[in-house]
């Protein structure tokens, strides 16, 4: 059992581990600075899964000391106060204080209140609970300069973007959830809320209604969803290392709900014979898409084209590989159901489903120490949050596939039933396949 000197001894382990792979080839230690890198593994230019693991173990055992040198009281003082960071984190990149701070000089608390439109008194305590955790830094009293992390949150505009969404609309949704069960459990189902989304904004059928008539918020979630894949956590890497995608030849993919086109972006240059569409319900989206292609990938433009589609609606166009990427996520069994039989009709023999999301682990819940592991957690909450939804294991997605067609047929899934934030499940159609009895 965990205790504290074991957990101290293997903190000790792995930190010479770590320190003795990044020694090896010249790669500074990790630091507070301003100059430092931006996230642990890319910075070094390959995956190196020797080095993931022992920071892996290192943050496991890290938050457990934390935790046990807590003590239960202060853990639960800890999580209720959490919003606090939330709200810190969202007033920094609302204010754009990060970018108004120049590289590698400090600015007066006047100065940078005036840049970004606050009063000094109200800039210098938002500043200063942000030092607390780690963002900015005060080395003379009254005057700020740049952290390791405020420095990235102003030259990497995708992390501002994944902030300013999470504080904004998903916090917005995230604190009604116990509102949100609370009137489901008290209420008719008529009456009820349909998720803690309805609670937030009662004036929208659900959150995609929502962007649809929203445009600073549409722009704002698509905005988050094309800059999550350049962070570690989201980068297409993972997707693109789990398939075989050169096999595709001069097929044709369809990403099924693929906003801006991203995914396609990323898949286009391995795929160098391939024709892409991105469908999507968002013709805002599908705009900002091509004009970004047209823009930064000239290239590819002729290879990559958009189409507005409801993946509800029959699906008009016949394709080798159907990506759903944190599609099924944001919806119920009912309406998954819905989405893949509406594919069936467009499905040739052979024909592959490429699902990408997280899959959640089929074995009892430990506590979680990374954010790997707790992303998986954090979208469930989420998706539970926003549309009554939910992350599945493998067998819940199996189960939907066979229910929508029995010609669907498993063909594996990249880090097996264990769980994993990012996973690729495959089916297959073959209409030759047998019926299953009794599913
Ligand atoms: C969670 S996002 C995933 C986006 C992208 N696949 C990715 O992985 O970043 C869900 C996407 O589905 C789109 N969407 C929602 N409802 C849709 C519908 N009925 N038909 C087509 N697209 C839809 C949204 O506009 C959004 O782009």
């Amino acid at each position: 059992m965990a205790n504290l000197e074991s957990l101290a001894l293997e903190i000790c382990s792995q930190v010479s581990e770590i320190s003795k792979t990044l020694a090896a080839d010249s790669t500074p230690a990790p630091s507070f600075e301003e100059d430092s890198f931006a996230d642990f593994e890319s910075s070094r230019g390959r995956a190196d899964l020797g080095l993931r693991d022992a920071r892996n173990k290192l943050i496991n055992c890290a938050q457990d000391i934390v935790r046990l040198v807590s003590g239960p009281t202060d853990q639960i003082l800890t999580l209720a106060y959490s919003v606090t960071d939330a709200a810190n984190l969202g007033t920094v990149v609302r204010f754009n204080i990060p970018q108004a701070i120049p590289n590698g000089a400090t600015m007066s608390a006047e100065s940078l209140a005036a840049a970004v439109g606050l009063p000094v008194d109200t800039l210098v305590r938002v500043v200063r609970f942000a030092i607390g955790n780690g963002i900015f830094n005060e080395p003379e009293r009254g005057w700020f300069g740049h952290s390791a992390t405020s420095a990235l949150m102003a030259r990497n505009p995708h992390v501002r973007n994944i902030a300013l969404f999470a504080t904004h609309e998903l916090a917005n949704i995230l604190v009604r959830l116990p509102d949100g069960l609370k009137l489901q459990q008290e209420l008719e189902a008529e009456q009820a809320p349909h998720a803690a989304f309805n609670v937030a904004y009662p004036d929208f059928a659900d959150a995609f209604d929502f962007f649809q008539k929203n445009s600073l918020s549409n722009d704002r979630y698509h905005s988050y969803l094309q800059g999550r894949v350049n962070t570690s956590r989201w980068a297409v890497e993972h997707l693109i290392s789990a398939w075989d995608w050169p096999s595709v030849g001069s097929g044709t993919i369809i990403d099924c709900g693929g906003s801006v086109g991203h995914t396609c972006v990323a898949l286009a240059p391995i795929c160098p014979n391939a024709s892409f569409v991105v469908q999507d319900m968002s013709c805002e989206a599908l705009a900002s898409g091509k004009t970004w292609i047209e823009k930064e990938y000239p290239a590819l433009g002729s290879r990559i084209i958009f189409a507005e589609h409801n993946f509800f609606n029959r699906q008009p166009t016949s394709a080798d590989i159907f990506i759903l990427r944190h599609i099924l996520h944001d919806w119920s069994d009912a309406d998954c159901l819905r989405i893949l039989q509406a594919l069936v009709p467009a499905l040739k023999d052979g024909a592959k489903v490429l699902i990408s999301e997280a899959v959640v682990p089929e074995d009892v819940a430990t506590r979680s120490g990374t954010l790997d592991q707790k992303q998986v957690r954090n979208e469930d909450a989420l998706m539970l949050a926003v549309h009554n939804a939910c992350e599945r294991d493998v067998s819940g997605f199996v189960r939907l596939f066979k229910k929508a067609s029995p010609d669907f047929q498993f063909k594996g899934v990249t880090g097996g039933n264990g769980g994993a934030f990012q996973s690729l499940l495959e089916f297959e159609f073959r209409s030759s396949a047998e019926p299953v009895v009794g599913k």
